[in-house]
């Protein structure tokens, strides 16, 4: 996994750049995109073990990553197809008499072979949707047989960590979203009670607007940045001291 994240991190890299390049408007990186280049720090790994196994469509948590992440995606192993569907809001003019949003919201289908990388760039997260689809048959793999193997890299950023984000009344760090269902307020983040999203459960309905400024940093980074410093000097050294 750390081997890999190596040429995974020159690839992302060389790709924003062309991205932002190519694509954006004016040729400039997205607001609230980092400036910096991405360092992945965390990966996870998802084995599907068979044709069924898949996920649904969802896209993922920001509230480690914050907006506009960027996410390197390796697959191993068995092929299987990754579907991508734009997020409309609920009062789009796209939806039909019948109140269905299926034909704007389109669906793009990528084949993912071994040993291919996908990147998720800074707009995916807010503006589409992403899943595994269950398969109607694959051809298995020399070494991994039925299964698929995913690793996700991703950049936590330090001043999103829970010591710094806000807590919501049941004393828990709120998790990071991005509103999507109304136009007026489409793309704006908010920090919200994280048992809202616990199945069963009832939270405490916490909710306040996100603040971040055009690299994608909370108002609380520098203040972060100074604490995460001072805890680094304080740790004791690893390597042997010089006699
Ligand atoms: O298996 C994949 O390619 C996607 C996995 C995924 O969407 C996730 O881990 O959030
Ligand atoms: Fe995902």
């Amino acid at each position: 996994m750390r081997k890999a994240s190596v040429p995974v991190e020159e690839a992302v890299n060389r790709e924003i750049t062309r991205r932002i390049r190519d694509f954006y408007p004016g040729g400039r990186k997205l607001k609230y995109q980092s400036p910096k280049p991405w360092e992945p720090n965390t990966s996870f790994v998802n084995c599907y073990d068979g044709p069924k196994e898949n996920v649904g469509y969802h896209s993922d948590q920001l509230t480690y990553l914050g907006p506009r992440a960027v996410i390197g995606s390796l697959s191993l192993g068995v092929a299987r197809e990754f579907r991508v569907r734009k997020i409309l809001a609920e009062d789009d003019e796209h939806r039909k008499d019948d109140g269905s949003l299926a034909d704007a919201q389109g669906q793009i289908s990528i084949h993912l072979p071994h040993n291919s990388l996908l990147i998720m760039h800074a707009e995916m997260q807010e503006e589409w949707k992403h899943s595994i689809a269950p398969a109607l048959a694959i051809d298995p793999h020399p070494l991994a047989g039925n299964r698929r193997l995913n690793i996700t890299y991703r950049c936590y950023k330090a001043n999103l960590h829970p010591n710094f984000t806000p807590k919501c009344e049941c004393g828990v760090p709120t998790v990071l979203r991005c509103a999507t269902r109304r136009k007026e307020s489409r793309g704006r983040y908010m920090w919200m009670c994280h048992t809202n999203y616990v199945p069963g459960e009832k939270g405490c309905g916490y909710f306040q607007w996100a603040e971040f400024d055009d690299d994608g940093d909370p108002p609380w980074a520098a203040k972060a940045k100074a604490m995460v410093k001072t805890q680094q000097e304080a740790k004791p050294h690893n390597g042997k001291d010089a006699d």
